[in-house]
């Protein structure tokens, strides 16, 4: 059962200065079900985050359908969380559990529930004990992990994540996937994840879906990666897939570098 589905869907921009339209996504096709963990990559360019922030109801399809259980969006949704890259999102003047904690309150949660929940969202990204820092106080990877306490907090159907990863060095980078992976067996929550990184794509998806190079860059292939619980780079079938999306990459970018050069 499909529990996003994009039918056909196409973006254009239109340039405030100049009234030019450019193609960002077109013909997009894609059912992801209830569960899943979807990981979309694609060249610099071919309109990956606009997937995403149509998904999120930021943005409107100029053609074509999104539609999250059944219903069409028609904008932003509690029910669609979304985490970007960076930190720069978190109230500085607020300590993580009350960050974490600040949509429960927005919606009239009685305290003592919400303070259940952020310990138990605190607790699944590490951070226990942690809640009374203020994000100065904390690592650029700690901040990060706030961000997505704050969002599974809410226990949203739909985690949309830009990139949450890309500004954290290698080995933070590392941990928090490993996190990330074991948050999602644990809670098998919707995700669609951007990211630039088919490492961090084959750790983490249930599927990959490649995208042609922009502008106007469409859905190419989608990946099943069968592999169960922790995953491994050592595992032949991570070498495998690798070079599997690593092949389509490759092309997609050759024929950027071509378009740009003719
Ligand atoms: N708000 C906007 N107004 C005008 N053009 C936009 C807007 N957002 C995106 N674009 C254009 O749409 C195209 C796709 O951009 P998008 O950010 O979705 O690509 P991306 O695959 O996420 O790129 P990257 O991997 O570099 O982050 C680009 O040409 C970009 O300049």
């Amino acid at each position: 059962m499909a529990f996003l589905e994009l039918k056909n869907v196409s973006k254009s921009f239109v340039s405030s200065r100049s009234r030019s339209t450019s193609l960002a996504v077109r013909d997009f096709d894609l059912e992801i079900a209830p569960g899943e963990f979807f990981c979309l990559l694609g060249p610099s360019g071919c309109g990956k985050s606009t997937v995403l922030t149509m998904l999120a109801g930021f943005e409107h399809p100029t053609g074509g359908e999104i539609r999250v259980n059944g219903q069409p969006v028609e904008g932003p949704s509690k029910d669609r969380c979304v985490v970007f890259q960076g930190d720069d999102s978190l109230y500085p003047w607020l300590t993580a559990a009350h960050n974490v904690e600040f949509g429960l309150r927005m919606a009239g949660m009685p305290s003592a529930e919400r303070r259940q929940k952020v310990e138990a969202a605190l607790g699944l990204v590490g951070l226990s004990g942690q809640g009374s820092k203020f994000p100065a106080e904390l690592s650029g990877g700690m901040r990060q992990r706030i961000q997505i306490a704050r969002a599974l907090v809410i226990q949203p159907k739909v985690l949309l994540m830009d990139e949450p990863f890309g500004a954290l060095d290698a080995q933070t980078r590392h941990v928090m996937q490993h996190e990330l992976r074991k948050i999602w067996l644990a809670t098998k929550s919707t995700v669609v994840f951007i990211t630039h990184d088919i490492d961090e794509a084959i750790l983490l998806g249930t599927r990959v879906g490649v995208m042609t190079a922009g502008p106007g860059g469409t859905l190419r292939d989608v990946v099943t990666i069968n592999i169960e619980g922790e995953r491994d780079r050592l595992d032949p079938a991570y070498t495998r897939y690798y070079a599997e999306v690593h092949g389509m990459i490759r092309d997609e970018v050759a024929k950027s570098v071509r378009a740009m050069a003719a």
